[in-house]
């Protein structure tokens, strides 16, 4: 479960038999066709894929380049999450748990959490920090709609890490009963592989689409990171195609300099955090910073073991934008293409932006649109509809 130095299992020893059990579970099922034509079908009838690969043509004259947009904001619950939790959720049932527990930030992962539970009849538990609570409000009342019992978060800054924190440990505790879906390429091993191996379908399907339109591979995809799941998926069937740049796009929040961001790959150096070895925001004395971010899917001071490598191998470039330039990315979507962006997918958008003028006519841009802004009206109100 390793990623070059990344990644392994820094969890308490309570949780191997669990660990293992997965792991066991991830590699029969990888090979089992029953199961992957169940979630093939499941993806298909039930979420709604494949996603449209959309030639965004007012953007496109906008920016000068010929850009993509790959619709992950059109599955079912608006954002690519529900790919790992129906997944994971087909796991859990095969290892004939009840209950299903899962963190959340931006509430997207919680929402396809409880929506998979919901499916399958089972039981739904979902750690979020108070703050998120307060500024995700419509996904958690869609949590308690679906089922889902959403449990506050008092501890550290109330967001992301700590309820994070608190889903573990609770898990630890409840290891027989229940399944731990976790929302991104994080934690121990083998959830950093197997959440990738499930969000992994954003790229294939985009490979398919953009040969079928183009005739030929994308010159450069551009994917938001926080945990970095939905910048694996579309990355990953890519990353042995040399012509293909990849930009990850982390949250820059009120700017580097000013010590508000979310910037880990860049920022932060190695370390350990929810069970797995990365990159991490963190004091000298190994503390971990609390970051910032207007968009609450990116403020998370970790990242995936397997961007930590890919950026120590130069294989994907590793950038930032602020909250401002997210915001504006997020408002010219609206006005040019009637297409309402999560903040989290702003910030890749923001990024082509930024990389216009270097770009030609010709160059293909696929961006990841990993979910719909809905849930961020409270956030951009301020900023975008001023009376
Ligand atoms: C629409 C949308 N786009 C991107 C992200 C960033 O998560 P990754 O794709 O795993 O980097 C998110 C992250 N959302 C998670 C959540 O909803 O709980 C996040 O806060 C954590 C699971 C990491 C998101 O909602």
């Amino acid at each position: 479960g390793y990623f070059g130095p990344y990644g392994g299992r820094y969890v308490p020893e309570t949780l191997f038999p669990a660990l293992e059990e997965l792991d066991r579970a991830y590699q029969e099922v990888r090979t089992d066709g029953d199961f992957q034509e169940e979630l093939k079908l499941l993806l298909n009838k039930y979420s709604g894929r494949p996603t449209p690969l959309y030639y965004a043509e007012r953007l496109s004259d906008a920016l000068g380049a010929k850009i993509y947009l790959k619709r992950e904001d059109l599955n079912h619950t608006g954002a690519h999450k529900i790919n790992n939790a129906l997944g994971q959720a087909l796991i859990a049932r095969r290892l004939g748990k009840k209950r299903i527990i899962a963190e959340t930030g931006a509430g997207q992962h919680g929402v396809a959490s409880a929506t998979a539970a919901a499916r399958f009849g089972m039981e739904c538990t979902v750690f979020m920090g108070e703050l998120d609570i307060e500024r995700q409000r419509m996904n958690v009342d869609r949590m308690r709609l679906l089922g889902a019992e959403v449990v506050p978060v008092s501890s550290g800054n109330k967001t992301l890490k700590d309820a994070t924190n608190e889903a573990i440990r609770h898990w630890v505790a409840h290891v027989e009963d229940c399944h731990y879906i976790i929302g991104s390429v994080v934690g121990p091993h083998p959830y950093p592989s197997m959440v990738r191996d499930f969000q992994r379908i954003i790229g294939d399907e985009t490979k398919e689409q953009i040969m079928a339109d183009e005739g030929r591979l994308p010159d450069v995809v551009v994917a938001c990171v926080g945990g970095g799941s939905n910048a694996m998926g579309i990355f990953y069937p890519f990353v042995e195609d040399d012509s293909v740049r990849m930009i990850g796009v982390e949250a820059a929040g009120h700017g580097v300099e000013t010590g508000e961001h979310a910037v880990t790959l860049s920022e932060g150096r190695v370390g350990v955090l929810h069970g797995s070895r990365s990159y991490l925001l963190q004091t000298d004395d190994g503390q971990v910073i609390e970051p910032y971010s207007l968009s609450a899917g990116l403020d998370y001071p970790g990242v995936g073991p397997q961007h930590s490598f890919f950026k120590d191998s130069g294989r994907v470039e590793y950038v930032s934008v602020t909250d401002d330039q997210a915001v504006a990315a997020y408002g010219e979507l609206c006005s040019l293409e009637g297409i309402i962006p999560a903040l989290e997918s702003s910030h890749a958008l923001a990024q082509v932006s930024v990389m216009a003028p270097e770009l030609d006519e010709d160059t293909i841009v696929v961006v990841n649109l990993s979910g719909r802004g809905d849930k961020d009206m409270d956030s951009v109100r301020p900023f975008l509809l001023k009376e």
